[in-house]
């Protein structure tokens, strides 16, 4: 005889299920469970409610869904939000937002930034983000004590940063956090080479070397303007991502944040090397850096994630409204209203985020075995109505207040829009503080 299962330790009753995998499936009348943080179940409503839970929690009118992933962002940067608006990328990097961080980014600063970021993103239904900023350690302990998941990209440039006097420095600090936080269930680190324009050969060469050996993903800003791409044509006669190709690192763990700019040879590199894409429309469209094409890239065979950037150039952190974005602006690059349909779009800033992160046997759609990291959105207010397809609906017509509860590894971090582990008024306090000070109000 088979002894009987352990209880859930909750059960979720939504209106609506979308596992995101298998693609295009919406449940209705169905039931998941979690046991020790993962999801056990997932059946029929009338076969779940047979099921011995420790809590159960009804949801009518709304979607349940796994929690978004933003894939690409300098999460303390949330203290820069509307610092330096209206700018090409860079005049905005190099007069502003660089001198500012020079002034400002310290272990502090990062720590508020990061922890405002994660409430942020909280709220608006992300369960897992990729950050790439300074005193990245700093960062991890707010992830940590938060609860919330994410991939931390150490950032290497040739010149100085906050917290590191050298690339070498850098890259140091980094072999040391990736020990000691590889076996931390919810943290992993990769190595952040800014850009090409920031980063020699010399520099990449050492990141390709040591991300081999600790099997760590590579995040990058790459081709992000049509500028980038000309510059390096005129200085060293050879297209960035076709330099990265030549020195070895591209590959699945390798992570291209913009892509703008993408010729036929590009594509085949992308592709050949399995490489991952990761498309920031509202930082591109704000910068004005150009357009990602995503189906193109999609049809091909690329896996596009989405990410919100930082919020200097967004100015939000809403993935929500990112993949909206996303979806309306794929179909205008293509010239195609099929292109990137509300389906896909909730798969890009799902699983494809977590393929991207190299998650995707732990999280990114809802399947028997892997972590609960969920959302709950609500569906039944006016401007949801009425429901033919729920994720039309979630994609076209609902924003991140619909975001009603979420879980991480099964523990409850938003419930009913309240944080369950950060104080939102401190927060606010500390942002505004911050804001004054930068801003010369004070001191
Ligand atoms: C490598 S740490 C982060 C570094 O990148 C800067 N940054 C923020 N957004 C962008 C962007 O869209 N393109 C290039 N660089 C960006 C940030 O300010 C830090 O200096
Ligand atoms: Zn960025």
């Amino acid at each position: 005889m088979t002894p009987p299962a352990a209880p859930l330790d909750l059960l979720l009753l939504p209106t609506w299920l979308v596992p995101v995998e298998p693609a295009g499936v919406v449940l209705k009348e169905h039931g998941l469970g979690i046991r020790d943080g993962r999801i056990a179940f997932i059946g029929p409503r009338t076969h779940a409610l047979k099921l011995a839970a420790t809590e159960v929690r009804e949801l009518p009118g709304m979607l349940l869904s796994p929690g978004l992933v933003n894939a690409h962002g300098h999460a303390a940067m949330t203290l820069f939000r509307g610092l330096a608006d209206d700018l090409p990328l860079m005049n905005w990097l190099e007069n502003h937002i660089w001198p500012a961080e020079a002034k400002w980014v310290d272990e502090t600063f990062v720590r508020d930034g990061t922890d405002l970021a994660i409430a942020e993103q909280l709220k608006g239904g992300i369960t897992c983000f990729s950050d790439m900023y300074f005193f990245a350690k700093v960062a991890s302990e707010r992830v940590h004590n938060s609860g919330i998941r994410a991939q931390i990209a150490i950032p290497i440039l040739d010149f100085p940063i906050p917290g590191a006097s050298s690339a070498d420095e850098a890259i140091r600090q980094g072999i040391e956090l990736f020990g000691d936080l590889k076996h931390h269930p919810r943290i992993n680190i990769a190595f952040g080479p800014h850009a090409p324009y920031t980063v020699s050969d010399e520099n990449l060469e050492k990141v390709r070397v040591i991300a081999e050996e600790l099997d760590a993903a590579i995040h990058m800003h790459v081709h992000e303007t049509a500028f980038e791409v000309q510059q390096s044509l005129e200085h060293r006669g050879e297209r960035p991502l076709a330099r990265l190709g030549r020195l070895g690192l591209l590959g699945p763990r390798f992570q291209a944040v913009h892509m703008t700019q993408i010729s036929d040879e590009d594509l085949t590199l992308l592709v050949e090397s399995n490489s991952s894409v990761i498309h920031c429309p509202e930082s591109n469209l704000k910068l004005a850096s150009g357009f990602c094409p995503v189906e193109r890239l999609w049809q091909a065979g690329v896996n596009v994630a989405v990410g919100t950037d930082g919020a200097a150039s967004n100015n939000d952190l809403d993935l929500l409204g990112e993949t909206r974005t996303a979806a309306l602006l794929a179909k205008a690059v293509a010239g195609s209203a099929a292109a990137l349909d509300a389906h896909r779009a909730l798969r890009m800033a799902t699983l494809n985020g977590a393929r991207a992160l190299g998650q995707e046997s732990e999280i990114g759609s809802l399947e028997i075995g892997k972590a609960a990291d969920i959302v709950a959105f609500d569906l039944s207010g006016l401007a949801q109505q009425p429901i033919y397809d729920p994720v039309s609906q979630l994609i076209y017509a609902t924003g991140r207040d619909c975001v009603k509860h979420l879980w991480v590894d099964g523990k409850q971090l938003l419930d009913d829009r309240q944080l369950t582990r950060l104080d939102e008024q401190q927060l606010c306090a500390t942002a505004i503080a911050w804001g004054q000070r930068i801003s010369g109000h004070t001191e």
